[in-house]
């Protein structure tokens, strides 16, 4: 996992509009020694809207999550509800509701679907969990996690053991995790990686559903072209850690700049 940044500049706090919610990036650019992995990305992502950011295999996509949330230094700026955020370490960007899955959000599969929440979200939750199968915790389920279980569909099998939920359900409880708290804008890293289609369109139908009603933001990365130009609002799309189109999936579709990108695939069948 890579390392946070040094909160080096407090001043970067500081509110700079209070028009636009949601999430906005401008020149984000992120250089690993000589190679720039983002280069000058200005991104908006506003509440109830799903973005897409798609991109072939190195283009940047995990770097610009990464640098967003707080786990690679970057230039630019990143706003979250108007407030200049890039300033400050991961986990206060975390309290101010940037949240994240990670591509390799792996489950505990003896641990119960709830379980597996209070693993990632409470300080000490391995140990948090062992206390409670020897001393039932007094005072029952945590309403914030019983909240983000019900939100992504999975409040009637909080009991469960997370091995016996198909893989869909099971993503999605990686999804729960992050929305656990405070959570204005949900960055999605392949969370569908490895459904079939038909789980693909039922976790498509979930996101829609986190998003409607006065939910958050959501940016969605994924290699499957059907979910994303399916379930996006609009979508940026990287190539070499550059962007090269913001629009409409319609309009992605019949991009020359974007098709090229994916090699002339034609864009439902593209594995980006
Ligand atoms: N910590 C790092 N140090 C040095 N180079 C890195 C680091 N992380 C990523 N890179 C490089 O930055 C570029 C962008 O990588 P990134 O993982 O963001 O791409 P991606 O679009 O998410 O790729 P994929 O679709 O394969 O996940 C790649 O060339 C990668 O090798």
């Amino acid at each position: 996992m890579p390392t946070e940044p040094k909160n080096t500049e407090s001043k970067n706090t500081e509110p700079v509009s209070t028009a636009s919610r949601g999430l906005r990036t401008e020149g984000l650019t992120v250089r690993y020694g000589g190679l720039v992995a983002n280069d000058g990305i200005d991104v908006e992502v506003r509440p109830g809207e799903i973005v897409g950011l798609i991109g072939p295999n190195g283009a940047g996509k995990t770097t610009f999550v990464d640098a967003v949330t707080g786990f690679a230094p970057c230039e630019g700026r990143v706003l979250l509800d108007g407030r200049r955020v890039d300033g400050l370490p991961a986990h206060r960007r975390r309290r101010r509701g940037l949240s994240r899955t990670w591509q390799s959000g792996e489950l505990f599969p003896n641990l119960s679907v709830y379980q597996n929440v209070v693993v990632a979200t409470r300080p000490g939750g391995l140990r948090t969990v062992a206390a409670d199968l020897f001393r039932p915790r007094r005072k029952g389920e945590d309403p914030a996690i019983a909240r983000a279980l019900a939100a992504v569909g999975l409040g009637d099998v909080s009991g469960r053991l997370a091995r016996d939920l198909t893989l869909g359900r099971q993503k999605l409880v990686g999804v729960a995790r992050a929305l656990v708290g405070t959570c204005s804008l949900l960055l999605l890293d392949e969370p569908a990686a490895g459904l079939d289609s038909t789980e693909s369109r039922e976790f498509a139908g979930r996101l829609r559903a986190i998003a409607a009603a006065d939910g958050p933001g959501i940016l969605l990365i994924d290699h499957d072209m059907s979910l994303v130009l399916g379930v996006c609002d609009r979508v940026y799309v990287l190539e070499f850690g550059k962007p090269i189109f913001g629009g409409t999936p319609d309009e992605a579709r019949a991009d020359a700049a974007v098709v090229a990108a994916y090699l002339g695939v034609p864009m439902e069948n593209a594995d980006a």
